[in-house]
């Protein structure tokens, strides 16, 4: 294991720092059990703990006082053996290199569980979008596509909504594609309204795909969503349609939080009340005059503990503290591998994420089939294919958890990192045989 202590700086885990400080290193971590269980040449892990390409701008952006600011953002290209690369873009100001290179490899790892001809990418702006007007946001958004339009594309690299972006910024950005491009190619993105090409479902795929997976859940651990109690992390495009969906399911929402606190109810929140009165940014916890922190909520008893909004929130610090049957990630990265591992021997199941929230990026690939044809599917289609895909890659995961004896966030690396591996073998890039 040298090569992986050089990798992750192991003394941040050690001392208990989350997973946000070292999103690469937790990936890599993974994705080395994973080539090793597969008995793979050293190689493959080398060229895949990276992405093949990444791209590093400076946006220059015209505020409303009339001086121009300077944003940073980025573009990974994790690996494009299987197709384009596909994958969200990330409005926040906590976005550093290391997350944006972990999150596009984490995209890269869905598409091979979830058999879709992409490999993974993501992109991210440092920056606060809460602070900035929404013609500042149009300009920010627009200067971003010029300074990555070489490098992506509806057959190259297809973007898609993350943290703090959403489909009319989507819109913006295509409308600036199409005019570079001299095009008027909808599938250079997805996630976009529905006027401009979008897909029905897509705006509340990631938290249906996360409730399929959760009624599977439910089937093998004998629990019922009538009656669960459930806390989540997040009130946005995932965290808040979840919540709708459970509630209206019979579950009990015991617990919110959002990024200001959060809100804990013992007989359940009423979830339709906030649905109502939620910010464009997915707070709600400014409403209530009794909250506690994030950390706090997290803590409180469960039956299913959600956490849909940022990464490196359950770690060594607070594993032994959960008390919860399951955690299902909605949230890209929320736990730590030490901390699945802690929670593993309490008994408590962490069904990963690269699985979890694979449903946007299911619907991503249908919108994207949609734009190619130029034929428009029902919701209902959408849905339907949506649950066959992502129960689909659930039970492929159980049968790797079963033949491997690991545990699901190992089994979905082993699946995914196969695809990649083998593709990428194909193409005479690496040579995964001996
Ligand atoms: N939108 C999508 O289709 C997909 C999103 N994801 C992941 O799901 C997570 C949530 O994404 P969205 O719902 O799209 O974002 P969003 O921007 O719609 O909502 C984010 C939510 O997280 C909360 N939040 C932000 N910082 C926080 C903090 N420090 N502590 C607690 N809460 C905080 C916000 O208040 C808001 O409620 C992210 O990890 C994202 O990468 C994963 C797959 C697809
Ligand atoms: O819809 C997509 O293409 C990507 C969604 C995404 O960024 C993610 O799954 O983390």
């Amino acid at each position: 294991m040298s090569i992986l202590v050089e990798e992750k700086n192991r003394k941040t885990s050690e001392v208990g720092m989350n997973k946000k400080e070292n999103p690469l290193g937790e990936f890599q971590e993974t994705l080395y059990e994973a080539t090793e269980l597969l008995s793979y040449p050293k190689e493959a892990y080398h060229f895949l703990k990276s992405p093949v390409r990444f791209l590093e701008v400076n946006i220059p952006v015209q505020m409303d006082d009339g001086g121009t600011k300077v944003f940073q953002g980025y573009r990974a290209q994790h690996n494009d053996a299987c197709g384009p690369t596909k994958g969200g873009i990330r409005f926040h100001p906590d976005v550093t290199p290391e997350e944006v290179k972990a999150l596009s490899g984490w995209m890269s790892l869905k598409c091979g569980i979830n058999h879709l001809p992409y490999g993974g990418a993501k992109g991210g702006i440092i920056c606060d979008p809460r602070k900035l007007s929404r013609n500042e946001l149009q300009r920010l958004s627009r200067g971003y596509i010029r300074a990555i339009s070489q490098f992506v594309g509806p057959t190259k690299d297809i973007p898609a909504p993350d943290m703090y972006t959403n489909a009319q910024i989507m819109g913006w950005m295509l409308d600036e594609y199409n005019h570079i491009c001299e095009s008027g190619a909808p599938g250079f993105i997805t996630g976009k309204p529905l006027v401009l090409g979008g897909s029905k479902g897509r705006e509340t795929a990631t938290s249906k795909g996360v409730l399929y997976i959760l009624q599977k859940v439910c089937e093998q651990q004998n629990l019922q969503i009538q009656g669960m109690r459930v806390i989540i992390q997040g009130f946005g495009n995932v965290g808040s349609y979840l919540a709708q969906y459970l509630y209206d399911l019979g579950a009990k929402i015991v617990g919110i939080a959002d990024a200001k606190g959060a809100i804990y109810d013992y007989d359940g929140i009423d979830i339709p009340y906030l649905m109502e009165n939620k910010d464009a940014f997915g707070v709600v916890s400014t409403f209530f005059r009794q909250t506690m922190t994030n950390e706090e909520l997290l803590e409180q008893e469960c039956d299913v503990l959600i956490p849909a909004a940022i990464g490196g929130v359950i770690t060594t610090e607070n594993a032994d503290q959960l008390r919860c049957r399951c955690v299902i990630e909605a949230a890209n990265g929320p736990t730590t591998k030490e901390a699945i591992e802690r929670l593993d021997k309490r008994g408590i199941l962490v069904v990963p994420d690269v699985l979890a929230n694979s449903g946007g990026v299911i619907v991503s690939y249908f919108e994207w089939c949609q734009n190619n044809q130029g034929y428009y599917w029902t919701e209902e289609l959408v849905e339907q294919r949506l649950k066959e895909r992502i129960t689909e890659s659930y039970h492929n995961i159980m049968e790797i958890v079963k033949e491997y004896g690991v545990n699901m966030k190992v089994a979905a690396y082993i699946l995914g990192t196969k695809r990649l591996a083998e593709a990428s073998h194909s193409r005479g890039w690496i040579n995964i045989s001996e």
